[in-house]
């Protein structure tokens, strides 16, 4: 067995950045930035009034104005101010030549075509200078996740059409005589298949394009015929029969289909039969099918594969330090992945950590991290953490 951090090196030694596309800006929201872009045009393109007011030489309480013309967003006034005129100007609109402050309108008194400015004069010349937000060539840096504000930066710089990362293809199969998906009808002895229904949810939310593949019944022919539909996925994720009893076949039949592995079974709980390799072009993750086990195991490691395929850095998933709420007894040999409640007063593992337990896992919005052989520890001790 090996550990936790020996696996995801083994991972990502396996992972390889997928290629770039160009999307159009609008569909670019969540995907992965792929290569730095630069602003097209400065911003904002000239200097432009902050407010609604007047556009001045200079301004002081009790000084009158005659307002020769009017500034407008998207229509400039063409000429050039002398020192007893006024533009009157709006929120956006170029400030015209000779201008060097804006006064508010609040704070002027009009009649007819003259303004008097009064004592509520503020301070400040409400004008936004000419690139103020960005200049051409201001770059927004690759890699990086996509989100609304980036969005409207981009717009802003005239980005219509974006680079980004490929989406990873994942192919998800289920392993099992058990098994029949959600909404069918089990039999006495059937359960229903959870986990690639989660580990497809994780995966939309990683930006990956998850396919659900039908559900291989427990013989080798089953498994090869659905091995045989991934089709052109950069990924192969199975979940169950990845462990040592009779029916755990994905071993064997990845390696019938010439999968080199990378490695099976890593020392932690839950998710101990993990395992990994290159099987053609694609690489392939077997999942431990107890249900807390495999999406332990998409968090810790089919995430951070997902993100380092996406051209994203390297990295495990986040972890984060809090003190305990309670106190916990000595860890055994495997790394622990405890379900907990992050509370006011810290951290509370569940009692129950069963492998099968899908509602605690529900309830749970951390994994606290017991190293191999952690030492017992008290109430307050501070302790690593996985956030959900
Ligand atoms: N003698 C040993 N037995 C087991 C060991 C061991 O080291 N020695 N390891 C245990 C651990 S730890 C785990 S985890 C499980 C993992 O086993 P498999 O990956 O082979 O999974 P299965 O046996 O196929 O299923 C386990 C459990 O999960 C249910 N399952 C499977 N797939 C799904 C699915 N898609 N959705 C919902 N539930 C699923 C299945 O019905 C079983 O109840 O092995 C231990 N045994
Ligand atoms: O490792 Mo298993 O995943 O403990 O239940």
């Amino acid at each position: 067995m090996i550990s936790v951090s020996e696996a995801l090196d083994r991972l990502f030694a396996l992972a390889s950045p997928l290629p770039v596309e160009l999307v159009p800006l609008i569909e670019a929201n969540g995907r992965v930035l792929a290569r730095t872009v630069s602003a097209r045009r400065d911003q904002p393109p000239f200097a432009s009034s902050a407010m609604d007011g007047y556009a001045l030489a200079s301004a002081a309480p009790g000084l009158r104005f005659r307002v020769i013309g009017e500034s407008a967003a998207g229509a400039r006034f063409d000429g050039r101010l002398g020192p007893n005129e006024a533009v009157r100007i709006f929120t956006g609109a170029p400030v015209p030549e000779g201008a060097t402050t804006v006064v508010i309108q609040e704070d002027v008194e009009r009649f007819g075509d003259e303004i008097l400015i009064t004592d509520r004069l503020g301070s400040g010349d409400n004008i936004r200078p000419c690139g103020t937000d960005f200049r051409i060539g201001d770059q927004v840096l690759a890699p990086r996740w996509i989100n609304p504000q980036d969005i409207a930066l981009l717009a802003s710089m005239n980005i219509a059409t974006v680079p980004v990362t490929r989406r990873p293809r994942v192919a998800l199969i289920s392993t099992g005589d058990e098994l029949v998906m959600p909404g069918e009808a089990p039999g006495p002895d059937q359960i229903i298949a959870s986990n690639t229904h989660g580990l497809h949810a994780m995966l939309g939310d990683l930006g990956a394009e998850p396919r659900l593949l039908p559900i291989a019944r427990d013989s080798e022919s089953a498994l090869r015929t659905v091995f045989g539909l991934i089709g052109d996925a950069d990924l192969v994720i199975t979940v169950g029969g990845a462990s040592v009893g009779d029916h755990d076949l994905v071993a064997r039949v990845v390696a019938d289909l010439g999968m080199e592995r990378a490695f099976h079974k890593v020392a932690m709980r839950p998710g101990k039969p993990l395992m990994s390799g290159k099987l053609g072009a694609a690489m392939m993750m077997g999942l431990p099918g107890n249900p807390v086990s495999a999406m332990v195991c998409g968090h810790l490691f089919m995430a951070p594969v997902i993100r380092s395929m996406l051209g994203l850095p390297a990295e495990p998933a986040l972890r984060k330090r809090g003190p305990l709420a309670v106190d916990l007894p000595a860890n055994g040999p495997r790394e622990h992945y405890m379900r907990a409640r992050i509370l006011p007063e810290g951290l509370r593992p569940f009692e129950r950590q069963d492998s099968s337990l899908l509602s605690i896992l529900g309830e749970a919005d951390a994994l606290v991290v017991r190293p191999p052989f952690d030492p017992a520890r008290a109430a307050r001790d501070v302790v690593d953490f996985v956030p959900l």
